[in-house]
């Protein structure tokens, strides 16, 4: 597929020559003013030659070490900015929050594929403040508590299927996207996905594939030249445009679909009361509003486009995690033994218990975070810090993964330790700061609780029932330490296999029959 037809018209070169001269005009106004350093950038392209393609979070926190951790970057005459310190990333994105919660306009998939009409792309202003509104009012730490059966049901299918998978490459991704996809249907809209290929985990993985090709920087000459999208679709050139017009609805009908499904069956049988969707309906006797309406389809359509793959990222890592600490593994079990006991499977209140199962996913999210990037925040007005200016509609990216690496909070951190959470003279700071996994301010995960809540229910499961070892890597050769993690928004550990056994006849009975 091609971003912008070969039959390159002469309107798309006049727009080049435009734009070359615009960019050309701001760099040169933005010299006078005074920047962060950064890697020497080249005119007009800046630093595109020098930006990383994998596993960038060692780049940027290389990049930390020779210019400090405010580093600026700039592609095509947009500043970037990383901030690779707890200090700077707070100090900007929470203390100002009111002017650094933007998102980047990206024109291609936000405005034309419609993928801005959900919460993590929405522009910072009175509709995404109604969208974060309604999430935070249904998933709160409280409200999540009414998922419990739901993450209960998942967690004993995820550590069954896992078992079926043991040793097999791509089995186990499939177990993990089976258990995110049946959690969040289930609460979101009360529905029951099928256990194998349910029409609208089928379809969403479509349009999760279609927001990657969309997104894709670089791909698409109308996300450096916003105009081309008011070009007709008739013009040469403009193929783009069909093609988002095509995806738009299949990204409309993900949301749309499972939405109306929900209200027609919430007062039957299959559509329960204790979701997503049902409760936002339940709160008005007249009926929603359009407007209203439109925030609850998105609102609830975001919980998937937030929730799925960083679920995923979340278990894959957990499991790979374990296979190579055996010593945390049988800890964590022998905690669950000693006071959940092995006549049940455990449930959140068991939580505040099982504080060394609870560090166990504390360090899953800290020793590879899902998001290691985060998502870009854009900076809405011009600003000053530490005698820097930065000016409006500069990205500012943190680096999470370089703040859950700090030696100062976090010593040895490639190692993967879930006491530095319960003792030592950095546990209180540790445990400050991996809350960060979630990100920043007023853009900061939206789903954490109802995460912490799903993840610790799966972990303490398997940990109960299952015994894991023998990490492989894709060639199946034994993984003993180091093992590489996929670049992207979220990024998944490479693939690998490790065993999967149930630890005893009991819990395999446990886990058939239900707690
Ligand atoms: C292990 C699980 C998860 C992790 C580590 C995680 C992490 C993150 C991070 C780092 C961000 C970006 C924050 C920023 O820009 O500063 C984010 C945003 C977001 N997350 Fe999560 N997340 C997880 C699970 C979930 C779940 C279960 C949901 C839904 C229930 C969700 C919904 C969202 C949404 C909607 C956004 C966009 C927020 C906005 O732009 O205002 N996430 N998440």
């Amino acid at each position: 597929m091609t971003a912008f037809g070969s039959s390159a018209s002469v309107v798309s070169s006049i727009c080049i020559a435009l734009g070359t001269l615009y960019l050309a005009r701001r760099i040169r106004t933005r010299r006078a003013r005074k920047l962060p350093p950064g890697p020497q950038r080249t005119f007009i392209l800046g630093n595109i030659a020098q930006m990383p393609k994998e596993k960038e979070w060692l780049t940027y926190q290389r990049w930390t070490e020779e210019y400090g951790d405010v580093v600026y970057l700039e592609i095509l005459g947009q500043p970037i900015i990383v901030l690779d310190s707890l200090e700077a990333a707070t100090d900007l994105l929470e203390a100002r929050g009111a002017i650094y919660s933007g998102r980047p306009r990206l024109p291609m998939a936000g405005d034309l594929t419609g993928f801005a009409q959900g919460v993590a792309l929405a522009t910072y202003g009175s509709r995404f403040r109604e969208l974060r509104k309604s999430m935070q009012r249904e998933l709160g730490v409280n409200m999540v508590q009414r998922y419990q059966a739901i993450y209960q049901d998942g967690s004993r299918q995820l550590a069954l299927s896992a078992i079926k998978a043991s040793g097999m490459l791509r089995e186990l991704v499939v177990s993990a996207r089976q258990f995110a996809g049946f959690t969040i249907m289930k609460s979101t809209y009360g529905y029951t996905t099928a256990p194998k290929n349910d029409k609208w985990l089928l379809a969403t993985e479509d349009v999760m594939a279609i927001f990657s090709s969309a997104a894709t920087p670089g791909r698409w000459m109308v996300d450096i030249f916003p105009a081309l999208m008011h070009l007709p679709e008739w013009l040469p050139g403009t193929g783009f445009k069909r093609t988002a017009r095509k995806w738009r609805q299949m990204n409309e009908n993900v949301v749309r679909e499972p939405y109306c499904w929900a209200k027609d069956n919430q007062d039957s049988d299959s559509g329960q009361s204790l979701n997503f969707v049902s409760s936002v309906l339940g709160q008005s006797r007249e009926g929603l509003t359009n407007e209203e309406e439109d925030i609850a389809i998105w609102a609830a359509g975001s919980i998937f486009g937030g929730g799925a793959d960083t679920t995923v990222s979340a278990i894959l890592t957990f499991l790979l995690a374990m296979a190579l600490s055996p010593e945390s593994q049988r800890r964590g079990q022998e905690e669950i033994d000693a006071i959940i006991g092995r006549e049940r499977l455990a449930n959140i209140a068991d939580r505040s218990n099982t504080p060394f199962v609870d560090a166990i996913m504390k360090e899953t999210l800290r020793w590879h975070p899902v998001a290691p990037l985060a998502i870009p925040h854009l900076l809405t007005q011009d600003d000053e810090y530490r005698g820097w200016t930065f000016t409006s509609g500069s990205l500012f990216m943190v680096n999470l993964w370089s703040i859950l690496h700090n030696k100062d909070v976090f010593p040895d951190p490639e190692s993967f330790n879930p006491e530095r959470f319960l003792t030592g003279v950095t546990a209180e700071k540790a445990i400050k700061t991996v809350k960060y996994a979630f990100g920043f301010g007023r853009r900061s995960c939206p789903g954490i609780h109802y995460a912490e809540a799903s993840l610790y229910v799966a972990i303490a499961t398997i940990l109960a029932t299952c015994d894991i070892s023998d990490p492989r890597d894709d060639s199946g050769k034994p993984i003993t330490g180091d093992h590489e993690w996929q670049s992207g928004t979220i990024s998944h550990p490479r693939p690998y296999t490790v065993k999967i056994k149930p630890r005893s006849e009991s819990a395999l009975n446990l886990l058939q029959g239900g707690a």
